[in-house]
């Protein structure tokens, strides 16, 4: 089987997320795309984050009618901040069968470069890219490798950051999150 993992933080995750995700599986020769719930992203800071597992939970809900698409913990019980060749290596291992590629947008592939052993990442596993600005391609060091895989997915124009401020200033943003991660959310009171 061919799985696709899309990492992030999802804090919390939002349409854009689902759609790109959805696309992946629909119009790629993936089975499966993994939603990798990251604890610490090694370029980001922590404060803003919510819970692991509350995170997890909103995955959970936001995938749960979809057969291709799965939210997975396994960064949970990896050391921190999460490096993705680590959890690259751990995945192969537990899954020897697994062929597993990595899912990103043209913006990330523009600093992959900095990513830890990004060439063995490369050597071993292919790379899914999904377009950030509408009908403008992204130059990258990349361009042409035989590895990198670019998807003509939709452009959305959305972010968590965008969503969790909207939701501290009292904004209706119902239609960005996916329907049971709004109802939690709400229930939930976070972010506010
Ligand atoms: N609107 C979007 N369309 C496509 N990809 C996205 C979108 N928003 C985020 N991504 C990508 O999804 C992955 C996980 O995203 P992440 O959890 O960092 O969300 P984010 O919306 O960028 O969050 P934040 O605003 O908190 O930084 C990252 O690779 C990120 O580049
Ligand atoms: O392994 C690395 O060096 C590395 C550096 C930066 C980011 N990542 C992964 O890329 C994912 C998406 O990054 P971001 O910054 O778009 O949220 C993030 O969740 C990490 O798992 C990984």
């Amino acid at each position: 089987m061919k799985v696709g993992l899309y990492f992030g933080s999802f804090n919390p995750i939002h349409v854009g997320h689902l759609v790109i995700a959805n696309h992946m599986a629909e119009y790629s020769d993936l089975d499966q795309v993994w939603f990798v719930v990251t604890p610490h992203n090694p370029f980001k800071k922590k404060n803003s984050l919510l819970d692991d597992y509350q995170r997890l939970e909103m995955v959970y809900r936001a995938t749960k009618d979809y057969t291709k698409l799965k939210p997975s913990d396994i960064e949970f019980k990896l050391p921190q901040p999460n490096y993705t060749i680590n959890t690259l290596a751990y995945l192969q291992d537990k899954y020897a069968n697994f062929e597993f590629a990595l899912i990103m947008g043209e913006d990330n592939l523009k600093s992959f470069h900095k990513w830890k052993n990004y060439d063995v990442i490369l050597e071993n596993h292919h790379v899914y890219v999904y377009p950030r600005i509408s009908g403008n391609h992204i130059e990258t060091q990349f361009d042409n490798h035989t590895k990198i895989h670019h998807i003509d997915a939709p452009v959305m124009e959305l972010s968590s950051t965008f969503i969790r401020k909207a939701i501290k200033a009292g904004k209706n943003v119902k239609p960005m999150l996916p329907e049971f991660v709004w109802e939690y959310l709400d229930e939930m009171n976070f972010y506010k």
